[in-house]
């Protein structure tokens, strides 16, 4: 029988088995299969997914995620906050600033520390990815999806198509208590107008400085929170004429709470709590 140390972290709800691979050996290959098995709540540990924290050649650290349904995502929001927490508390980096390698591009983080142990961290997710191309969505490449009128299962929804290195579809709704979340959810996440499939989030514009958010994600499901969907959120809702560029928005997940600024220059900053639960052995 094989085995494997893992710690099991959250954001705020968004939780992941963590896998130090400066010192574990998972076969590529079988990454997809232990990541459904780990996130099994009744034969396994009980996740969102698995996200390993890897060397880098470009970074002092490498994050990859994959959803609870075995797919490699590109980015995680929840997932960086507590890679940020694990690499600083485990000596993989010295500094309070330090870059972070994903799939889609490098990030910063900043890890705000009180005893020796990080609080919350900031990171700067980069600039979102508009045109229906970088989402990536059907349709003219260079064209950007805001408040576009789409048609599901006869219904039309208005939709504003981001990309934080993974793609997004957010839309509004009065109530948050009565978002569509696990009915329209589904449908839009395997839309074929999204080759790549999307993580949906549903928004209530509380006031121009404040959202409430639910979020049904490609690969696992409903989560307490989705990092990059918030970071989705607000700049759709900047982009809605419903929130400010360059003021920090508290965005109300499930699971608690992120305050993102999409800043003039083009960066979004996510800042939030990151948390340890337990680390254990894992046999497979
Ligand atoms: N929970 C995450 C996003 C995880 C990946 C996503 N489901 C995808 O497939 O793109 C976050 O906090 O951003």
């Amino acid at each position: 029988m094989r085995s494997f140390l893992f710690t099991k972290m959250h954001g705020l709800g968004n939780s992941y088995i963590y896998v130090n691979m400066f010192k574990e050996r998972l076969a590529e290959e079988e990454l997809s299969y232990i990541a459904k098995r780990v996130s099994n709540v009744h034969t396994g540990i009980g996740s969102d997914g698995l996200i390993l924290i890897c060397p880098s050649d470009v970074a002092p650290v490498k994050m990859r995620i994959f959803n609870s349904d075995g797919s490699e995502g590109k980015n995680c929001g929840n997932g960086l906050r507590c890679v940020a927490k694990y690499a600083y508390e485990h000596g993989i980096v010295q500094e309070e600033q330090f870059l972070i390698e994903t799939l889609s591009g490098l990030v910063e983080a900043r890890v705000f520390v009180e005893d020796g142990k990080v609080n919350s961290v900031e990171v700067n997710m980069g600039k979102p990815r508009l045109s229906r191309a970088e989402i990536p969505m059907i349709g003219k490449a260079n064209d950007v999806v805001i408040s576009e009128p789409v048609d599901f299962e006869g219904h039309t929804y208005y939709m504003t198509g981001v990309s934080m290195g993974n793609p997004h579809a957010v839309f509004y709704v009065d109530h948050i208590e009565q978002a569509p979340v696990t009915t329209l959810g589904p449908v839009v996440e395997k839309d074929e107008r999204f080759p790549e499939g999307v993580n949906v989030e549903f928004v209530e514009v509380v006031s121009e400085r404040e959202l409430h958010f639910r979020v049904w994600e490609r690969g696992s499901g409903v989560t307490q929170a989705c990092g990059t969907g918030a970071c989705a959120a607000v700049v759709a809702s900047v982009l809605n004429g419903k929130t400010k560029r360059d003021e920090e928005t508290v965005v109300h997940l499930a699971g608690g709470d992120l305050y993102i600024t999409w800043k003039e220059n083009g960066d979004v900053l996510m800042r939030g709590a990151a948390e340890t639960i337990c680390t254990g052995v894992y046999y497979y």
